[in-house]
C-alpha cells in the first residue's frame, strides 16, 4: 500500500536517505527539519503517516504528539530516537504513538513498520465511514437549527455551491464541514482558507497554486487549495475578505470550471464543492461596490442562515452541557449544571456566540471545586465576562475576532514575502505572554492562583514563565 509520508528530522542526512528509500517504495514523501516545519506540512501537506525524530532544534517531538494528535486522530505516528531509553519509549507508546524505532534503525524495519501503520490508517477510516451520524456534530434542537438541519440534508448528496451567513463563531465551519463528512465527497479533503488571514497578495497563489519562478520567492511548484482539494470540498471562509481582483479570477473558475496556476498556461479542470461563509452583510457590500454581484450569485445558490445564540432557546443549555463534556475530555474538572444555572445560561440575551459559550464553561470548569455548578457561580462569570470590553476589544466583537484581526494585519505586513520561520511560536508567544502578565497582575503575582485561574499545571506556568522572562519581573505586592 503507498500513501503520504512526513519524516521529521533535525539530520539533513537521515531526511534524505529515508526519503529516498520510501520513494523507492512508491510513497509521495515530504521532509520536515523542525516542529515548525512539521507544523505547516501536516497543514498542507496532509500525511497518511508521521515519522518523528524526538530532539528537534525548536521543540521536543514527542511532547509534540499530542497536539498532532488533537489535530489529526487518526494519524499514525512513528517516533525514531537516539535516545533509546526506556522512558523515551514508554512516552511515546503512552502519548499514542503508532511504533517506535531506536536510532540506529533498519530502513527495512522501516519501511514495514510504515506498511503496518497506513494499513492500520485505512482500517480506521472504513471504521469511521461506515458509521455516519454516530459522532453527530451540530448540536441544538431549536426550530432556527431545525431549519438548519433540513436545508443541510437535502444538499449533502449534490454540489451545489453553499452561502453560509452568520455571526462569527456561530457554528460556520462546522456546518460546512457537517456537509462535506456527510456527503459523497467525505473521502476526499476538506480544505478550509480564510481569505481574512492570507495577505491580499498570496491569495491568488494560495487558491490556485503557482509554477516555479512565477513570481520572486516561487523557488518551486506549489499546489494550491483548488488542487488539494480536488474531488472534495473547498471552505472559503470570510469571502468577504475576499479582494477585488482574487473575486474576479474566482468568479471565472466558478463560470468555466477551470482554474489556472499562476505563472502556469494549462487550465485544470477543478472538481471542487465549494462552500463560503461570511459574518458580513454581502448585500451591504455590493450596494457599496466592495463585493461582486455576480459572484454572490454564483455563491449564494444554497444560502444557510445560521442563527446567533440568543434566537437558539433551549439550545443554550444542551451545548453548555456539551461544552462540559469537551472540557472533562480535555481534561479539566468534570462538571454539571443545575436547573437555576441552566435556567440563567438561557435566559441571557447573548450578545455573542457559540465561541463564548465555549469559552465561558470552559472558564466555569476551571473554577471553584464544587461539581455542580449553581446559578449564582453562572451570573458572576456572565457579569465579570462583561469586563474586559476595557477598549481594548471593538463592542459587538469577540476576543476572538481582535486577535484575528491583529494576526491578519501581522501577516499582511509581511507584503509579497513569505513568513519567515516559526510563525507559529511567535504569534503564540505574541499572545501568551500578555495572558500570564495580565493574569499575574490581577492575583497579584501569586503563580498558584494564577495557574488556577489559566487553568494550568503549576510547574507548567512557571516553565512558560521562564521561557517568556516574565516571571522574575513580578513580584507580590502584599
Ligand atoms: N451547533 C453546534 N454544536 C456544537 N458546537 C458548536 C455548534 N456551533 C458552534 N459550535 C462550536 O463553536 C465554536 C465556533 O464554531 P465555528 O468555528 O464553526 O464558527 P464560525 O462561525 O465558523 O466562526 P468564525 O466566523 O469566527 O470563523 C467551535 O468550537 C464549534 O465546535
Amino acid at each position: 500500500m503507498k500513501g503520504r509520508i512526513l519524516v521529521t528530522d533535525d539530520d539533513a542526512a537521515i531526511r534524505t536517505v529515508v526519503r529516498e528509500a520510501l520513494r523507492r517504495e512508491g510513497h509521495t514523501v515530504e521532509v520536515a527539519a523542525s516542529v515548525a516545519e512539521q507544523r505547516r506540512a501536516l497543514a498542507h501537506f496532509r500525511p497518511q503517516v508521521l515519522v518523528t525524530d524526538v530532539v528537534l532544534p525548536d521543540g521536543n517531538g514527542l511532547e509534540v504528539i499530542d497536539e498532532v494528535r488533537r489535530l489529526h486522530p487518526n494519524l499514525p505516528i512513528i517516533v525514531l530516537s537516539a535516545q533509546n531509553t526506556f522512558t523515551t519509549a514508554l512516552r511515546a507508546t503512552e502519548q499514542g504513538a503508532f511504533d517506535y524505532l531506536p536510532k540506529p534503525f533498519d530502513l527495512s524495519e522501516l519501511t514495514r513498520t510504515i506498511a503496518d501503520a497506513l494499513a492500520a490508517a485505512t482500517r480506521d477510516e472504513a471504521v469511521e465511514s461506515d458509521q455516519p451520524g454516530e459522532d453527530l456534530p451540530l448540536i441544538g434542537r431549536s426550530p432556527p437549527m431545525q431549519e438548519v438541519y433540513r436545508t443541510i440534508a437535502r444538499v449533502v448528496a449534490n454540489d451545489l455551491t453553499i452561502l453560509i451567513l452568520g455571526e462569527s463563531g456561530t457554528g460556520k465551519e462546522l456546518v460546512a464541514k457537517a456537509i462535506h463528512d456527510f456527503g459523497p465527497r467525505a473521502s476526499a479533503p476538506f480544505v478550509p482558507i480564510n481569505m481574512a488571514a492570507i495577505p491580499r497578495d498570496l491569495i491568488e497563489s494560495e487558491l490556485f497554486g503557482h509554477e516555479r519562478g512565477a513570481f520572486t520567492g516561487a523557488a518551486q511548484r506549489n499546489a494550491g487549495r483548488f488542487e488539494q482539494a480536488q474531488g472534495g470540498t473547498l471552505f472559503l471562509d470570510e469571502i468577504g475578505d475576499m479582494p477585488a481582483e482574487a473575486q474576479t479570477r474566482l468568479l471565472r473558475v466558478l463560470q468555466s470550471g477551470e482554474y489556472t496556476p499562476v505563472g502556469s498556461a494549462r487550465a485544470i479542470r477543478a472538481d471542487v464543492r465549494i462552500i463560503a461563509a461570511t459574518h458580513q452583510d454581502l448585500s451591504r457590500m455590493i450596494a457599496e461596490g466592495t463585493f461582486r454581484e455576480d459572484l454572490y450569485y454564483r455563491l449564494n445558490v444554497v444560502p444557510i442562515r445560521l442563527p446567533a445564540l440568543r434566537d437558539r432557546g433551549d439550545d443554550v443549555a444542551e451545548l453548555a452541557r456539551h461544552f462540559l463534556d469537551r472540557a472533562a475530555a480535555d481534561g479539566l474538572p468534570r462538571k454539571s449544571l443545575d436547573v437555576a444555572a441552566a435556567a440563567r445560561l438561557t435566559q441571557h440575551s447573548w450578545p455573542g456566540n457559540v465561541r463564548e459559550l465555549e469559552n465561558l464553561m470552559r472558564r466555569l470548569a476551571a473554577l471553584g471545586r464544587d461539581p455542580v455548578i449553581g446559578g449564582a457561580q453562572v451570573e458572576q462569570q456572565l457579569a465579570g465576562a462583561s469586563l474586559p470590553s476595557i477598549g481594548l476589544v471593538p463592542e459587538g466583537s469577540s476576543l476572538g475576532d481582535a486577535i484575528e484581526q491583529q494576526i491578519a494585519r501581522h501577516i499582511a505586513g509581511y507584503g509579497t514575502a513569505l513568513p519567515p520561520d516559526g510563525l507559529y511560536d511567535r504569534i503564540l508567544a505574541e499572545v501568551e505572554k500578555p495572558l500570564f502578565k495580565l493574569t499575574l497582575a490581577a492575583v497579584r503575582g501569586n503563580q498558584l492562583r494564577a495557574a488556577k485561574l489559566l487553568g494550568l499545571n503549576r510547574n507548567t506556568l512557571r516553565k512558560k514563565l521562564t521561557e517568556h522572562g516574565v516571571g522574575p519581573q513580578v513580584r507580590r505586592s502584599d
